[in-house]
């Protein structure tokens, strides 16, 4: 299984489709539009900040378990991402103390049962999508859910500076299997095909320096 992460709207769900179909294998991606807490959340964290995670955390770890099924399937978010997330929201008085221990728990006992209900720990590859704040803000503002732009909501210039930040050492952090990150500033996957045909190539080289690892 192969697994994406990233900022809100660097492009994980588009990266997602497009390996998928490169490497003729299974695509699984969450719906967001269809997810009904995210708006709650948005509009009251506080209230809504513990139901979004746990509301993630089982649509994830539902994913993750038909995704492990094959080496090349694409899943367009990591669950490992959703504690950085919450932890944050946690600093920021949008969760207690007890919420994130009962979190915390919740997804290691989760993993720990993993290897028994998909026969796989971790994911054989994490590529992470690294962008700059300005241009996963033009993503947002293309995309234009209403609840992410910050033009109805100030407080989200912060939140989102925040996240950006904590990324880079999140990445660093990894330590479940393979990673490596695809700078979005330099490559428009989405809109220029010679940029994805750069960036699967560089996928395509990594997967293969695995293989030959393994064999
Ligand atoms: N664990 C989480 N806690 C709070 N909000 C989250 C969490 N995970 C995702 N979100 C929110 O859900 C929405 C979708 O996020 P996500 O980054 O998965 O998809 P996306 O923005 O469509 O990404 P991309 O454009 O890269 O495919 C965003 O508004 C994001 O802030």
């Amino acid at each position: 299984m192969i697994v994406l992460s990233g900022m809100i709207g660097a492009g994980k769900s588009s990266l997602t489709n497009i390996l998928a179909e490169h490497l003729g294998t299974q695509a699984f991606y969450e719906q967001v539009d269809d997810n009904p807490v995210l708006p709650l959340f948005y509009a009251n964290p506080k209230k809504y900040a513990f139901l979004l995670q746990i509301y993630f955390l089982n649509k994830r770890f539902a994913s993750i378990k038909r995704a492990l099924a094959d080496d090349n399937n694409v899943l367009d978010r990591s669950i490992y991402e959703d504690a950085l997330f919450f932890h944050m929201n946690a600093e920021m008085g949008r969760a207690t103390e007890q919420e994130v221990q009962v979190y915390d728990e919740l997804l290691d006992n989760m993993m720990e049962e993993l290897p028994y209900a998909a026969h796989k720990k971790a994911p054989d590859l994490l590529i992470h999508l690294v962008i700059s704040y300005d241009k996963m803000l033009a993503h947002i503002q293309k995309r234009g859910r209403p609840y992410e732009q910050p033009q109805n909501d100030a407080s989200l210039v912060d939140y989102y500076h925040n996240l950006l930040d904590r990324y880079q050492q999140w990445y660093q952090d990894y330590h479940y299997g393979p990673k490596m990150q695809i700078d979005c500033d330099k490559y428009d996957f989405v809109d220029n095909l010679a940029d994805r045909q750069a960036v699967l190539r560089i996928i395509d080289k990594k997967l293969q320096e695995r293989k030959t690892l393994d064999n």
